[in-house]
């Protein structure tokens, strides 16, 4: 028998920082398992649990913030698979699109442009599809947040918290810092945050802005985990 080269089960429920998870997906994507796959296995586990608490989901007002970082990417990944549920989402993108960050965030983007089921408006025509909106994603800030939130940012998590939507974040509540659980401006108040690979360490310090907590796995090789981890 081949002898494995390390004991997966000594870290399968560790909390991990932020600087680890990027090391880890560094390591996953020089290995060939690309951002762009974790980017959609991320979105399509998102989707999963949006479809798990609205069986009838063609009905619901699902409107996703996107901010131009890789969140914003999960959550443009998020939008296509809700249509291809049958729903027909609204994204709105906070800023232009010629300023998102990543190629594959671009990428994702870009399919959305084409894709008459997904209502793409402006982030100044906001405020009526969020009071109408039964249900919120997340995907502002991720775990390249820092410092105090910039506009067009600020405002929209002012929006969201008014609003009495289902709220799921993505990978962390925009505007927490995934390190220590600590608010250092203001924050989103997740019912659920889907957060991918590993627990983010700080994260179940602040269930009260987290909600129920879901550690996802999206296909990261736990080998990626060597010399950070392992
Ligand atoms: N780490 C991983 O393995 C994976 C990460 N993914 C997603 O990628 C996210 C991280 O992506 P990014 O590194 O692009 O980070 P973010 O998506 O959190 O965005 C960071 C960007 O937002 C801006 N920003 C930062 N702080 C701000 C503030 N206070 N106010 C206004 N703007 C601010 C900056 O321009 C920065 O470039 C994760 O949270 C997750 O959702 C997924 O795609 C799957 C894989
Ligand atoms: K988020």
């Amino acid at each position: 028998m081949v002898k494995p080269l390390f004991d997966m089960k000594l870290c399968i429920d560790m909390e991990i920082t932020v600087k680890q998870m990027m090391r880890i997906e560094e390591n996953g994507h020089q290995m060939g398992f690309f951002r762009k796959l974790m980017m959609e296995n991320a979105g399509a586990i998102t989707t999963r649990h949006i479809v798990e608490h609205y069986p009838d989901l063609i009905s619901k007002k699902i409107t996703i913030f996107a901010g131009l970082g890789n969140n914003g990417g999960d959550a443009f990944v998020v939008a296509r698979h809700l249509a291809a549920f049958g729903c027909n989402p609204t994204v709105i993108l906070l800023g232009h699109p010629d300023k998102i960050k990543s190629e594959e965030a671009r990428s994702n983007w870009k399919i959305l442009e084409k894709m008459n089921s997904v209502n793409l408006i402006l982030a100044s025509d906001a405020s009526k599809i969020v009071s109408e909106s039964e249900v919120i994603v997340d995907g502002i800030l991720g775990t390249g947040m820092s410092g105090k939130i910039r506009e067009p940012y600020s405002s929209a998590i002012d929006l969201i918290n008014q609003s009495h939507a289902f709220k799921l974040s993505v990978d962390v509540p925009s505007g927490l810092d995934p390190d220590t659980g600590m608010v250092h401006d203001k924050c989103v108040k997740a019912d659920i945050t889907v957060t991918f690979h590993k627990m983010k360490i700080g994260m179940p310090k602040n269930q009260n802005m987290c909600g129920k907590i879901m550690v996802e796995k999206i296909g990261i090789p736990p080998e990626a985990e060597i010399g950070i981890l392992i």
